[in-house]
């Protein structure tokens, strides 16, 4: 495999070259989807009492344990109402009831509430028909939360369950990590943005649209600064312009062609690149390093290539940047349903459609799969990772994805 780096040792590069961001704090309703970069611990027990799960009476079990029949009801005299929202007065005593409505705190001396269809009220007394085992109906001070519990830990992405638990901690400002700032630059004379007349000589700008959109998909913010000509210096002051991010992205101009200077201008800008040839497929060129302490990457052109380079190494050093603890995309092991053959040399990313069948999940390629085909991602939910030393997987045989969206 002379020449061809790794893609593991490409990512542990890239890991050790990037550091997490500081936090910011943001009120509950902007916090969606950020990284938490606190652990929060419950202040207080939830729920902060005991309380009734139904609408209905508390009363002592003792008082109603006996064998009923529509004939022979318990009957208790009602000594208070307690709405949800007030607290009882008095403690139920022998023969006694409380009417009680859901969520409202278990008067003293109750341990049990039988709910209001197993009753007859009236405004005084209540007959109860049917037995509830002890301490039905009753909802534990704490059952949700124990006071001093880590509830939510740092690194967890917040989502709505998340958010719904901070509110009820009464934390209406949350610490999350900062958001990666991500500049992208797309390089080639043969290039127009949307923004431009259409020319049918030119290739439209599709990378940065694409990489943009990994970006936000990853929680950065994506700044977009155009085409950048086939010369140093338009290079040069495209990146400088990119230097106030966290990460530079550029795509194209990293192969060998006699108009490829981004390795060139890399070098002349920072110190300790890496120029790979990347043991992976799509996705062989790649520059990598780091410009006045910004990571910079220079992705291959071709469509596909700059999309599974993204993934696999942008993205990760994302997660790592934006607190995740989880850095790389959560993978499944699927049913293969066709042939594919390969040199043993390379990881191949293939596009792949998942699905489940017949109880199992199943993946199939999208079609053919040249790194100018960008249908290919238009169709894939996931990348099926056909790992190095492999040469031939058949129908049967089960391989790993990266799973890129939702499996139907
Ligand atoms: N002699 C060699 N030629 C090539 C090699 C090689 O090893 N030796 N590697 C090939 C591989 S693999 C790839 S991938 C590409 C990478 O090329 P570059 O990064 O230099 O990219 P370009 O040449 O500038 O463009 C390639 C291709 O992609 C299109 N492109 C570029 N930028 C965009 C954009 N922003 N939006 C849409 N499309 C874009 C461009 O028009 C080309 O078609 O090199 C191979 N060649
Ligand atoms: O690496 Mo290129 O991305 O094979 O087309």
């Amino acid at each position: 495999m002379s020449g061809l780096t790794l893609l593991r040792d490409a990512q542990k590069i890239v890991l050790d070259a990037t550091t997490t961001l500081g936090c910011e704090k943001v009120s509950l309703l902007e916090a969606i989807g950020r990284v938490l970069g606190e652990d929060i611990i419950a202040p207080r027990d939830n729920p902060p009492w005991n309380n009734s799960a139904m609408d209905g009476f508390a009363v002592r079990w003792d008082d109603i344990k006996k064998e009923h029949e529509i004939t022979k009801p318990a009957e208790l005299k009602i000594i208070e109402d307690v709405a949800a929202g007030a607290v009882a007065t008095k403690s139920v005593g022998p023969g006694e009831a409380i009417r009680i409505m859901t969520g409202a705190p278990v008067p003293d001396g109750a341990d049990t509430v039988v709910r209001v269809e197993y009753t007859e009220p009236s405004e005084t007394s209540v007959r109860i028909f049917q037995p509830e085992p002890k301490g039905m109906n009753i909802r534990p001070k704490g059952e949700d939360v124990k006071e001093g519990e880590c509830i939510i830990s740092k690194g967890t992405q917040l989502g709505p369950g998340e958010i719904g638990m901070l509110a009820i901690l009464a934390k209406s400002f949350v610490l999350v990590h900062q958001r990666p700032r991500v500049a992208i630059l797309s390089t080639g004379d043969e290039l127009a943005d949307l923004d431009e007349k259409f020319d049918e000589n030119k290739i439209v700008n599709s990378n940065s649209y694409g990489i943009a959109a990994g970006v936000q998909e990853a929680g950065g913010i994506p700044v977009l600064l155009g085409i950048a000509k086939d010369t140093p210096e338009s290079l040069k002051e495209k990146i400088s312009q990119g230097l106030g991010c966290d990460i530079i992205v550029l795509s194209g101009g990293v192969s060998m062609g006699d108009y490829d200077f981004t390795k060139v201008v890399f070098g002349e800008l920072g110190a300790d690149m890496h120029f790979w040839k990347l043991a992976i497929r799509p996705g062989q060129p790649l520059a990598f390093g780091k410009i006045q302490g910004k990571l910079a990457f220079g992705l291959p052109g071709n469509p596909v290539s700059s999309m599974v380079t993204f993934e696999q190494l942008v993205r990760v050093a994302m997660m790592k940047m934006g607190g995740h603890r989880q850095l790389y995309r959560p993978t499944v092991n699927a049913v293969f349903k066709e042939k594919f053959s390969k040199h043993p040399d390379r990881r191949h990313f293939l596009r792949g459609i998942v699905a489940h069948e017949d109880g199992q999940l199943t993946v199939k390629t999208t079609g053919p799969q040249g790194s100018g085909i960008l249908t290919s991602m238009v169709k894939a939910n996931g990348l099926i990772d056909v790992a190095e030393e492999i040469e031939k997987v058949n129908p049967g045989d089960m391989v790993k994805v990266q799973v890129l969206s939702r499996i139907t």
